[in-house]
C-alpha cells in the first residue's frame, strides 16, 4: 500500500538536480524543479560538468538540443554520476525521428548506466529496436505494443523505463504498472516532457535505491497535478495551464493524489 508521501521528502530534502537541458525547456524544468521544493543546476560546460556531479543528487541528460561538445560532456557527466552512485535519467529527445541523435545516443547507452529512460512511444520504440513512424519531438504513430515497448527498453538496459502520452506505463525487469490521469493540455505546453524527466530525477534522489516505486510516486504526482491544473481552465488556456501546473506542483499533497490517480498494477 502506497502512502505517495515521496513528494513531502523532496520538499524537506531538497535534492540538487543537474540537468544537461535542452535550450527549449532549461527554464521551464528549473521552474517545475524549484515548484516542487527540489534544487537545480543547469550546464553544458565540460569543464566544470564533473564538479557539479559531485555536487548533485541526481542527474539528467536531455538530448533535445545537442550542439558543440555536448555529447563529451553528457559522457562525462554520466561516467561521474555512474561512479558517485546517484541516479542517471535519460530523456532521448527526438531519437526515433533524427539518424544522428540514435547514433549519439548508442554511444551514450553503451557508456553509461541509466536508472530510468523517460520518453514517448516514438523516442523509447527507437530504444527498444521496435518499428515506429516519428517525424518530431512528439510520440508519432505505430502500431506496436506499448507494454512490450517499455518493457523491451526496461530489460535491454537495465533500468526502470517510463513511456508516456495519454497513458503512462512503467516498468522494469519485475514490475509493470499503469497510469491515467493528466490532461490532454499536457502536449500542447512546450518541455512538459523534459520537466517530466526531471521531476522523476527528483524522486529518484530522495528514493533510497528504491527506483522503481520512486518513479511510480514522480508519475503520479505529476499527472494528478497536471489534471488538478486542468480542471478550472477552459481547454484552449494553455499559457495558464503551464503556470497552474507549477502552481500545483507546489501545493500538491498525498491525499489528493491518493484521491485522483487511476491506477493499474499489472506485474507486482
Ligand atoms: N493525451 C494526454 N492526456 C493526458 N496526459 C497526457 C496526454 N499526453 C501526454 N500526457 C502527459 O504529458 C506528460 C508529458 O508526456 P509526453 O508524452 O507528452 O512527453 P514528451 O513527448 O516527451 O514531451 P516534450 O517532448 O514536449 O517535452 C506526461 O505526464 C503524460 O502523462
Ligand atoms: C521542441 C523541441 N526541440 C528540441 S527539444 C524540444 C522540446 C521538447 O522536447
Amino acid at each position: 500500500m502506497r502512502t505517495w508521501q515521496l513528494a513531502d521528502k523532496v520538499r524537506s530534502n531538497k535534492p540538487r538536480i543537474l540537468h544537461i537541458a535542452n535550450t527549449v525547456a532549461a527554464a521551464f524544468s528549473d521552474a517545475g524543479l524549484r515548484a516542487l521544493g527540489a534544487r537545480s543546476w543547469l550546464s553544458v560546460n565540460e569543464a566544470e560538468i564533473e564538479e557539479l556531479v559531485t555536487l548533485s543528487q541526481a542527474l539528467v541528460i536531455n538530448l533535445g538540443s545537442l550542439q558543440g561538445k555536448a555529447l563529451s560532456t553528457m559522457l562525462n557527466a554520466g561516467k561521474a554520476a555512474n561512479r558517485a552512485g546517484i541516479p542517471v535519467v535519460l530523456d532521448p529527445v527526438g531519437v526515433g525521428a533524427i539518424s544522428a541523435r540514435r547514433q549519439q545516443v548508442k554511444i551514450l547507452l553503451q557508456e553509461i548506466r541509466f536508472s530510468l529512460i523517460r520518453g514517448n512511444a516514438g523516442e523509447l520504440a527507437q530504444l527498444a529496436g521496435i518499428t515506429w513512424r516519428a517525424k518530431g519531438v512528439d510520440a508519432g504513430s505505430g502500431t506496436a505494443d506499448l507494454f512490450h515497448i517499455t518493457q523491451e527498453v526496461a530489460r535491454r538496459y537495465g533500468c526502470v523505463a517510463l513511456l508516456s502520452g495519454a497513458t503512462d506505463i512503467i516498468a522494469d525487469e519485475n514490475h509493470l504498472v499503469t497510469l491515467q490521469n493528466g490532461s490532454a493540455m499536457f502536449p500542447k505546453v512546450t518541455a512538459s516532457g523534459c520537466l517530466f524527466s526531471a521531476v522523476c530525477a527528483a524522486f529518484l534522489a530522495v528514493s533510497d535505491g528504491r527506483y522503481f516505486s520512486a518513479c511510480v510516486e514522480a508519475c503520479a504526482v505529476y499527472i494528478v497535478a497536471g489534471e488538478l491544473a486542468a480542471q478550472d481552465l477552459q481547454p484552449s488556456q494553455y499559457g495558464e495551464f503551464s503556470l497552474a501546473l507549477l502552481d500545483r506542483l507546489a501545493s500538491i499533497d498525498s491525499a489528493q493524489v491518493a484521491q485522483k490517480l487511476n491506477i493499474t498494477i499489472i506485474q507486482e
